[in-house]
């Protein structure tokens, strides 16, 4: 296949919602250094990510296997598929945390290796721990969101009023001060959801953001979305199902084994039990848990 990118195997430049290795979801994220770079020229009707060929390898084994990816502006995707089909390599790979060793990748239509403008991008990871040890507030964390956006100095007005927007959206602003280690698991989606959009990307990308999340918060992640989705926002949703957030969906790429097997409208979701072998295991759940049902056409 074409390969007019070099191999994308350096340590990217990671956004602040975008930490360089998973680890608990309210380490304290690097600041990007100060941009020595000329401004780059923005195309505004380029697709916000252009994923052409696409093959990743972890541990010695084929985990992308030539995945072709467009997501344009405006759009709402859901990216599906079984477990182990390949749906976190290929997001973690478009915001640089899996080197792709072949194809091309483009985001805003500037091809990955140049890309700096990491604040157009909000990252939600697949989330690990209900709460980790770090003795953060809710605020705090959320605030991290916003860094990409900042000079360095104290959070300006603007900083200020984003974090609190932000906060609002998920409906967390009456918890600010609390630290998140006093959360739900729901309430800490929330906040990592908050924690992305305090940076007011113009592409966000969630990885299963509904995952173990209860039904409240389910509700209320899936009205935060409808509000980013009215004002524009491009999207890229990693789902096991399409549960509440099926309205939203404008197509749906779906994974087997490291291929893309559809892409076009999201397939009808066909009953608890009437796709044997097409189970989804939630990564969260205990390991004696029976597997989840997707219904859908993997
Ligand atoms: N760091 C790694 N080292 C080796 N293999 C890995 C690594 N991360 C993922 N894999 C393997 O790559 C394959 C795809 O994993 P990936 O997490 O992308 O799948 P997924 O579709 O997101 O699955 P799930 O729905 O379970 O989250 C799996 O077989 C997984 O075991």
């Amino acid at each position: 296949m074409a390969t007019e990118e070099p191999m994308e195997t350096e340590e990217p430049d990671i956004a602040p919602t975008a930490p360089p290795h998973p680890g608990p979801a309210t380490d304290a994220p690097t600041h990007p250094a100060p941009a020595t770079h000329p401004a780059p020229t923005v195309d505004p009707a380029a697709d916000p990510i252009s994923l052409r060929g696409a093959t990743a390898t972890l541990g010695g084994r084929p985990v992308l296997r030539g995945i072709d990816l467009t997501v344009r502006r405006g759009e709402v995707v859901a990216l599906l598929g079984a477990n182990g089909s390949g749906k976190s390599t290929a997001v973690r790979s478009i915001v640089g945390q899996v080197p792709l060793s072949g194809g091309e990748l483009a985001l805003f239509g500037t091809p990955r290796r140049r890309f700096r403008d990491w604040a157009r991008i909000g990252y939600v990871p697949q989330r690990t721990t209900a709460a980790s040890g770090v003795p953060a507030t809710v605020r705090e964390v959320v605030s991290a969101g916003r860094l990409a956006r900042r000079r360095f100095g104290p959070p300006r007005k603007a900083d200020r009023a984003a974090v609190q927007r932000a906060l609002e959206l998920v409906g967390m602003a009456d918890r600010a001060r609390d630290p998140v280690s006093a959360l739900s698991g729901g309430q800490h989606q929330r906040v990592l959801i908050a924690r992305a959009l305090a940076g007011e990307p113009e592409l966000l990308i969630m990885d299963e953001p509904m995952a173990g999340v209860d039904l409240a918060s389910q509700e209320i992640l899936a009205g935060t979305l409808r509000e980013q989705v009215a004002t524009g926002a491009t999207v890229l949703l990693v789902l096991h199902e399409l549960g509440p957030l099926e309205p939203l969906i404008d197509r749906a790429v779906v994974l087997r084994d490291g291929c893309v097997v559809h892409d076009g409208p999201p397939p009808k979701a066909v009953g608890q039990h009437a796709l044997p072998g097409h189970d989804h295991v939630h990564p969260h759940a205990a390991s004696d848990a029976e597997p989840i049902r997707t219904g859908l056409l993997t």
